[in-house]
């Protein structure tokens, strides 16, 4: 497995018989952050998930070097754990950004429920998974069989309920009726991994997430006993990533 900086590159070997679409997988590992460069080689439009404030100048040459023209730069949630490199890009390209409506937070454009977002012959679907925030959404790239969950789901596990607007019971209807509905081939990709993991599937997760594959009940009680210390920086990234991250 490969994930580091620039050279954390991954092609998705699933996608079913576009030769235009680009795809890479980019890791902080300050944060456990994937960050995801998705494009359209032919009209050069592409789109940043989750960017990180720190890895800017690495995703612009990323951009840059597959001659891509970035369009959205796009948030799952409000983030805790990290500042969002959303603003900075914003200063730098021409790109927007883009979050839930319900997030909270500044951007350009706020989607919701069954919201398109395009980038060439491509586009995100919008699905809300809150839970872990309350503007926590899924985006669906259904030509690709893929979705990137942000912190809803995790490879083997989800995100926490214990700050924010986190709430339990939410977060697993959320990830039953938006995720686990998605065909089973469905790759999944989160906003972060701590093990070392990239990628899953709708399949892989409904058999062996040891949180969500429970019931409801069993998975309240897990929530209330994962006993994790904050995240270092949460004082200062849910502030600054309520205004789209630092712009100046
Ligand atoms: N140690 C990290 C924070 C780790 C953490 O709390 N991760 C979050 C997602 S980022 S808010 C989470 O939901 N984890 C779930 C889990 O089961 O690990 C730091 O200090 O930044």
């Amino acid at each position: 497995m490969i994930r580091s900086g620039i050279s954390a590159i991954r092609r998705l070997s699933s996608a079913p018989g576009n030769s235009s679409f680009f795809f890479r997988q980019l890791f902080d590992h300050e944060s456990s952050t994937y960050t995801y460069l998705l494009g359209d080689l032919v009209s050069k439009e592409c789109i940043l998930i989750d960017p990180v404030l720190e890895q800017v100048e690495r995703d612009k040459q990323a951009v840059h070097q597959t001659g891509l023209n970035l369009k959205f730069a796009i948030n799952t949630h409000v983030h805790a754990d990290h500042i969002t490199g959303t603003g900075l890009l914003k200063k730098s390209t021409n790109c927007k950004s883009i979050i839930s409506k319900y997030s909270g937070a500044k951007a350009d454009i706020y989607v919701e429920d069954g919201d398109n977002i395009e980038f060439g012959q491509f586009a995100l679907t919008v699905r809300p998974t809150p839970g872990h925030t309350n503007g926590c959404v899924t985006y669906v790239l259904e030509s690709q069989k893929c979705a990137f969950t942000g912190d809803a789901l995790l490879i083997r596990g989800c995100g926490r309920t214990d700050f924010q607007e986190g709430d339990a019971a939410t977060l697993y209807d959320s990830v039953h009726a938006q995720i686990f509905s998605l065909p089973d081939d469905f790759t999944l990709y989160p906003a972060h991994d701590y093990k070392g993991w990239t990628a899953t599937s709708v399949r892989e997760e409904k058999l062996y997430n040891p949180r969500l594959s429970k019931s409801k009940e069993q998975f309240v009680e897990i929530m209330k006993n994962l006993n994790l210390a904050y995240p270092k920086k949460i004082d200062v990234a849910v502030p600054a990533n309520r205004v789209c991250g630092i712009q100046d």
